[in-house]
């Protein structure tokens, strides 16, 4: 469960160059929710994400995870709580070293353990298992240099190393934004796999709106720092890429009748 409320943020307060980021977000996440959250340039989806993660600290309101009100907790304590996985997948892994080293590493992170415990029997076996989820064939490259694999492969391997300690909350900030269409949709079918496999609570942020519209139960549309839409159940099932793209026209309509 998460829980945003009241979320404020505001860069350079009181001087010329003001950036309201967060104007009293809200927003509240069942477990086992995957929200996709959509909105245009500056609509404050980073700073949302950020909030979460702690690397941005609000100047009023509150964040809940599960029953934990994490809002003053550093990002260091909140990072056992959630996992996330960036735009660029150069990031998230060591190209040099192998698959199996790359889990290793995310293992011992997760679990406090020392590296020289190394990559034993029963840790490849659970390896195996785990990148078996992604359904992309990567169990059966454990000794490849990372560097060797395609950037889909490479951004799918992110994903199931942040989510191997078992996050309460997997955040997924333009996880596919870097890739080329035919690429991201294989990284998004992965990742549905592994989400429904590990029943992750998910927060996704995507310009893709065919993605938007294709995976999550929910869809979050965010303007100018809070949410202005919502649309789930039934409702997102029959929504449309148009369907989104008239929400979005509908905004800037508004902003041109304002200037
Ligand atoms: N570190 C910062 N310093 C100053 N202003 C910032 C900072 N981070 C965000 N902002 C401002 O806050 C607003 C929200 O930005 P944010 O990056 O959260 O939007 P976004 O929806 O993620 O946009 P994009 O789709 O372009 O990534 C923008 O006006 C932005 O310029």
């Amino acid at each position: 469960m998460l829980e945003i409320k009241s979320a404020r943020k505001v860069f350079f307060k009181g001087q010329a160059d003001e950036k309201i980021a967060l104007n009293g977000l809200n927003l509240s996440l069942k477990t086992g929710d995957f929200g996709v959250v959509i909105g245009s340039n500056g609509a404050g989806k980073s700073s949302m994400l950020n909030a979460i993660s702690g690397a941005l600290i609000l100047d009023t309101g509150k964040v809940q995870i599960n029953e934990t009100d994490v809002t003053g907790m550093p990002v260091y304590k909140r990072a056992a709580k959630l996992a996330r996985v960036f735009q660029d997948p150069m990031k998230g892994t060591a190209a040099s070293m192998t698959v199996a080293e790359n889990m290793l590493l995310a293992d011992l992170r997760s679990q406090k353990r020392r590296l020289r415990q190394g990559l034993n029997a029963t840790r490849l076996a659970a390896y195996k298992e785990r990148l078996a989820l992604l359904g992309l064939g990567l169990e059966n490259r454990l000794d490849t240099r990372v560097e060797l694999l395609s950037g889909g492969q490479r951004q799918s391997l992110s994903l199931i190393m942040a989510v191997g300690g078992e996050p309460e909350l997997l955040l997924l900030d333009e996880h596919t934004a870097a890739l080329d269409p035919r690429t991201a949709d294989i990284v998004m079918k992965a990742t549905v796999k592994a989400v429904e496999a590990l029943k992750l609570t998910t927060l996704m942020v995507t310009h893709n709106m065919q993605h938007a519209v294709d995976y999550g139960n929910r869809i979050i549309m965010l303007d100018a720092g809070k949410v202005r839409l919502e649309i789930g159940g039934e409702e997102k099932k029959q929504t449309t890429v148009a369907d989104l793209i008239g929400h979005f026209a509908v905004k800037s309509d508004r902003m041109l009748l304002a200037s």
